[in-house]
């Protein structure tokens, strides 16, 4: 699922008896929140301990500063080089479970894990028996004690395969040809694209759009099982994944990329020297501009990408030109930045913006940026977003309303099981949005509280967040520059009546934000993510850390349909 989003909703609170923010945030390393007396008068306050950095702060003081922050960076790689405890990748799982656990263990026990790896290159029949969280078909060698993943085939299908490289206890391999098919399953009549099969961006275009679904739905289920290491009865049953109204044509941000041909490569660095270059803008090169090809790092000329949207197929070809006509300049291979922006947002016809809304596809006027610097126009809902094109915003609009929808209505939810009406809860309370980017979370649902705070690493997106709220005429929204967690220093918000959303980049949160956040102990947790594995991770964390919390919904969103 490495390019699809999978939102979802994990853990709202029961009732409370007393809040442990009180007890820990005098002790805490931080102790910075503190729960408002009257939460309504309270916004977010100056944290007390950063503002009194006092001046005679010396060498002494820098150096344990120096150090502390030195101990946290390294804490945080420790968490995120693990997905869970024993830090294994899914694709551990996958073997256990298809050799078996106690095949495993003899194998890891006698030291042959690396034993039953293939020569490169040889070609070996299999049988797929499912498929993995990538997308590739896993299949068994004959003696049951190693495993062959092959990109392009589905669970049933006899195969022939090339082993390309050997793993521990796996190998790669890539298809050579089909001996029996899957004749439910694989619907060659629906692939969109001429390089199916050869480029390395989409998996699952020979499936129909339900089965890419219900896949999707497994990941989701599969990671919660083995990345949570909860209990299963505390993972509520994973919910359809929610589709998205464009299957082709949706992605608003492709990235094809080059390496320098070699002989601008010699040129610089061989023996001919800057000659060669001298010569070189007069030359024309032909090199591929694209994607890698599957399994490899071997760069594939694309011409289009039917999964990007037709204002960007449109300019591809211009982009590329560009790039050849101007090689000489680079001194190394580069990636093409390619960006759908509404072209205005008066541009789009009142009628059409009803549609939008709806997802109902309908192709917005949009034009193509590609300077990483240049302002990028979005609009969800009626709320309109402009961010720098080089910095993070969701790739799939038309299903960006039906994500929002969910995240809304489960919040509205669970205002109404704490006995409220919805409209009345507004009035008191908070919401802290983590990782917020350019506000697309805080900006939209604003209306549902009191007062919002986002928080973001990239000062750059939270200028932006700042200009959207304006943008927006939306008054109750304040936005910060830095680590998610320095955000709970800042907010004086009643837990009870906050709720916190949390979305942050593929490898999940910091161990230190999930402590300040249990610490806070909001009433509503909204954890949407980009990697499930991170997320299953980091939930299960939260739940161990604090057992009050509940689990009311868990549900992935296709941001990205025929890919994994
Ligand atoms: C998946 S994006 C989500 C952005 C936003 N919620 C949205 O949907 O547009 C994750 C964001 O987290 C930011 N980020 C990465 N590390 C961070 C950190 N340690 N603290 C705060 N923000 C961080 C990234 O810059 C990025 O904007």
């Amino acid at each position: 699922m490495s390019a699809s989003s999978s939102p979802s909703l994990p853990p709202a609170k029961r009732a409370r008896s007393k809040s442990p923010v009180h007890e820990e945030a005098d002790a805490g390393p931080a102790g910075l929140v503190s729960q408002a007396g009257d939460a309504a008068a309270a916004g977010p306050s100056t944290n007390a301990n950063g503002s009194a950095r006092a001046k005679d702060d010396g060498g002494a003081d820098k150096q344990h500063r120096k150090e502390e922050a030195r101990r946290a960076r390294n804490k945080r790689k420790d968490y995120q080089r693990t997905l869970s405890k024993s830090g294994r990748e899914p694709i551990e799982f996958d073997i256990e479970e298809l050799l078996g656990r106690r095949k495993v263990t003899d194998i890891l026990s006698e030291g042959r894990e690396f034993e039953s790896k293939f020569p490169r290159d040889q070609e070996v029949e299999l049988v797929i028996e499912r498929l993995n969280s990538h997308g590739d078909g896993l299949a068994k060698n004959v003696d049951g004690d190693w495993v062959i993943a092959v990109p392009n085939t589905l669970p049933g299908e006899r195969v022939v395969a090339q082993v390309t490289s050997n793993e521990r206890m796996w190998s790669r391999a890539k298809l050579v040809k089909i001996i029996e098919g899957n004749s439910e399953k694989r619907r060659d009549d629906l692939v969109g694209c001429k390089y199916f099969g050869s480029c390395g961006g989409c998996q699952y275009q020979m499936l129909t759009y339900e089965e890419q679904l219900r896949i999707k739905q497994g990941v989701v289920e599969r990671a919660f099982k083995h990345y949570s290491e909860l209990d299963p009865s505390l993972v509520p049953e994973v919910l359809p994944t929610m589709p998205s109204p464009k299957q082709y044509n949706y992605r608003t941000k492709l990235t094809p990329h080059f390496n320098l041909p070699f002989e601008l490569r010699r040129g610089r660095h061989g023996r001919h020297g800057d000659g060669v270059n001298a010569k070189a803008a007069d030359q024309k090169f032909d090199f591929p501009i694209g994607f890698d090809s599957i399994g490899t790092k071997r760069v594939m000329d694309i011409e289009e990408c039917p999964i990007a949207t037709v204002t960007i197929n449109r300019a591809l070809p211009v982009e590329k030109q560009r790039v050849k006509d101007t090689i000489h300049t680079y001194k190394n291979g580069a990636t093409i930045l390619l960006r759908d922006s509404l072209k205005s947002y008066e541009s789009v016809a009142e009628d059409t913006l009803v549609q939008l809304d709806a997802g109902e596809g309908i192709e917005p006027d949009t034009e193509v940026v590609t300077n990483h610097k240049a302002t990028v126009k979005e609009r969800v809902w009626k709320t309109k977003f402009e961010s720098p094109a080089g910095t993070f915003f969701q790739n799939n609009r038309s299903i960006l309303p039906s994500l929002l929808d969910y995240v809304r209505e489960q919040i509205v939810a669970s205002r109404s099981r704490n006995g409220e009406p919805a409209e009345a809860v507004a009035a008191h309370s908070y919401l802290v949005d983590a990782y917020c980017g350019s506000g697309l979370f805080s900006l939209c649902l604003a209306s549902l509280f009191k007062e919002v705070s986002g928080v973001e690493i990239s000062s750059e997106s939270i200028k932006y967040a700042k200009k959207n709220a304006d943008l927006n005429g939306i008054a109750n929204a304040k936005f910060l520059a830095g680590n998610a967690e320095d955000i709970f220093g800042r907010i004086d918000y009643p837990p009870e009546r906050t709720t916190v959303i949390i979305d942050p980049p593929r490898r999940g949160c910091d161990e230190a934000f999930i402590e300040q956040l249990v610490k806070l102990g909001p009433s509503d947790i909204v954890y949407v993510s980009c990697n499930v594995h991170t997320q299953a991770r980091d939930v299960g964390q939260l739940l161990r850390k604090a057992p009050e919390y509940e689990i009311l919904s868990v549900r992935g969103a296709d941001l990205f349909p025929q890919t994994q």
